[in-house]
């Protein structure tokens, strides 16, 4: 691949949907026009620095809401977890009268409400609305408490100093939010650990499934947000020379509007640092020229509640144009899966007559698995070799995709064992699957469709580079690399990958969804149904891609209702019934006919009309 091909396709390589922040932008630039006009002292320098000082807060802890809402959750008790770590670090601020701890008891306090949301979120499985409605109420509640209502001041005057220093006549606490948000902007942009973010707010169950730990990052948010509400709480704390439970009463309201302006949507999945830099500066514009109009306070929160308002119904307008366009642009999908071999009957593969299947690669043996009272599988034994296609057959609820997730680390089994290369594994989730060289294409396809295709084709196995010699990043330019040279290895032809897979047709995203399975050097690869919604073409086309890959040395097992395709591409067939396997022979020992009555459970077949002689 030329450099000049890389560095072109850099710019689908941004996760996420597009943001709105050029007209932000332009909005921003409209108001400090509009108030530089109407206030004489509004353009100065001094008062240019008050506002930095004021949106310093908001925009530290912006980084925490933006990361959130991109991936899919939010946090409405920041208002109270500014309030009760203000009234805990002036406690220790006053009573020990020692910097370092003051920070520290605040910093700890924001990670202990941040890690309590997080558990809450995940663990139990409620809405993070409703959650941290709750927690904001019992963190605020917790603050009176703690302070029993009054505010508490009379520190050292080293503490006061940390949210009082300037450097060069810049607050410190400007330049610790600076630092702050680049770092957390380009975490974002730049890591393995930004892209997942937005996988898991724009699929968390596909991103679940190509091996993201979705309940441990989000968790992992969680406690970051509250890190950065103890930096935001300690910085005014010492500012002000008080802590006080009044402190942080909509300040949530800030926050949010401030990131949803800057284009981050609330469905999650999308979302830019540079909109939310400029949503985070009209917050402050807007605060400064309202007080220079001379508004009460309550004129101040009316409007700050109608732009709340206009940001999440632009952000409804621009999901329903994004949903629209997603209709529109999808193609037909003919055509985008070019095969390259020469033109076949219906299915037909050509087949290397002395082609051998090689050693076991996987046996799964006495696996069974429970839901409730519903026994899924009992006693699921069958093995896979190299080179083998095996065809998983039954009937709907037969417990096909049961066997095949114990086997992809997605379920645990209740009993039994499955050996890879003939050592026992166990598997924790889908990344410790494929970790051990296991890749599967789940029937609902598990893409992420806000993310691009090179995008999707990494997750969970990004490829990474360091910066200035030490940083850990995402290496983008080798992710497009690999892209390419896998679609091109399995003949499939994305004409545009600059999109985002949503807007791809079915056909397109099966493609991608492939792909991604065909690793190097993977021994096994599990496809759920791949040809359920496709058309002749490229379901021949996928199957000569499962041929390829057991041609390759892979092992393969292809889950599939349709008999032809399972005559086309297996070495072997296994028939599962209620949950147990019924059959297990290779394919020239079995007819059309048996096949189907032993997947409907009529046993009256002689073995003479059942079995090709
Ligand atoms: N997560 C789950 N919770 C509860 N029941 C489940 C779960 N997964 C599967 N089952 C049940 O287990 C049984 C086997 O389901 P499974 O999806 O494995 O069958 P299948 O052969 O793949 O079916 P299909 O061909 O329709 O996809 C069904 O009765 C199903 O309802």
């Amino acid at each position: 691949m030329s450099i000049a091909s890389v560095a072109g396709s850099r710019r689908y390589l941004v996760p996420g949907e597009p943001s709105r922040r050029s007209g932000l932008a332009l909005l921003c630039l409209v108001l400090v026009a509009y108030f530089g006009i109407s206030f004489d002292n509004f353009l100065t320098v001094s008062n240019g620095l008050t506002i930095l000082m004021n949106v310093s807060a908001i925009a530290i802890a912006a980084v925490g809401a933006m990361l959130l809402l991109i991936s899919g959750n939010v946090d409405l008790s920041i208002g109270g977890q500014y309030a009760l770590i203000s009234v805990i670090t002036a406690q220790f601020a006053k009573d020990s009268g020692n910097v370092v701890l003051a920070v520290v008891a605040g910093l700890v306090a924001g990670l202990i409400l941040g890690a309590t949301n997080g558990i809450l979120v995940r663990y139990m499985k409620i809405s993070p609305l409703i959650v941290t409605l709750g927690t904001m109420a019992v963190f605020k509640g917790l603050a009176y408490l703690v302070s029993e209502g009054r505010s508490v001041f009379g520190f050292a005057e080293s503490f006061i100093f940390l949210g009082r220093a300037r450097i060069n006549t810049v607050p410190l606490p400007v330049i610790i939010a600076a630092v702050i948000f680049i770092a957390g902007g380009l975490w974002l942009l730049r890591t393995s650990g930004g892209l997942r973010l937005f996988a898991i707010g724009g699929n968390a169950n596909a991103a679940r499934l190509t091996g993201v730990n979705v309940d441990w990052t989000v968790v992992r948010l969680y406690v970051l947000n509250g890190l950065l509400m103890g930096v935001v709480a300690v910085l005014t704390t010492a500012r002000l020379g008080s802590g006080t439970p009044q402190i942080g009463t909509s300040f949530e309201l800030d926050v949010l509007t401030a990131v949803i302006l800057g284009g981050v949507g609330f469905a999650g999945g999308s979302g830019h640092p540079a909109g939310v830099f400029v949503g985070v500066a009209t917050i402050g514009i807007l605060s400064s020229g309202l007080i220079f109009a001379g508004l009460e306070d309550w004129w101040q929160q009316i409007s700050k509640g109608l732009v709340l308002l206009l940001a999440l119904g632009a952000d409804q307008i621009a999901e329903h144009r994004r949903a629209r366009s997603l209709r529109k642009e999808a193609p037909p999908d003919t055509g985008e899966v070019k095969s390259t071999s020469k033109p076949m009957d219906e299915y037909d593969l050509e087949r290397d007559p002395a082609h051998e299947p090689g050693p076991v690669v996987m046996t799964a043996t006495g696996l069974s698995r429970r839901f409730g009272s519903v026994f899924a599988l009992r006693d699921g034994t069958f093995s896979v070799r190299s080179g083998e296609v095996v065809c998983l057959v039954g009937d709907n609820g037969a417990g096909k995709s049961t066997l095949i997730k114990l086997i992809s680390g997605v379920h645990r089994p209740d009993s039994g064992t499955i050996e890879l290369d003939g050592r026992e594994v166990s598997f924790g989730g889908p990344i410790d699957a494929r970790r051990a060289g296991i890749e599967t294409v789940h029937q609902d396809l598990a893409v992420c469709p806000n993310l691009g295709v090179a995008h999707n084709l990494i997750l969970g196995d990004e490829p990474k580079k360091r910066l200035l010699g030490f940083i850990p990043v995402r290496d983008d330019a080798a992710a497009v690399a690999r892209t390419k040279q896998r679609l091109a290895s399995l003949g499939i032809t994305l004409t545009d990958l600059n999109r985002s897979v949503g807007r791809l047709s079915g056909g397109q995203r099966q493609s991608v969804s492939i792909a991604r399975a065909m690793k190097d050097g993977v021994k096994l690869v599990i496809l759920d149904e791949p040809t359920a919604a496709l058309g002749v073409t490229q379901t021949r086309n996928v199957l000569r891609i499962a041929r390829q890959a057991a041609d390759n040395g892979a092992g393969v097992i292809l889950i599939s209702h349709d008999i032809r395709t399972v005559f086309a591409v297996a070495d072997r067939v296994v028939v599962l019934r209620l949950g147990q396997v019924v059959h297990d022979d290779t394919i020239d020992r079995v007819t059309h006919t048996k096949l189907l009555h032993l997947m409907a459970g009529l046993e009256d077949v002689s073995d003479a009309e059942g079995v090709k002689q």
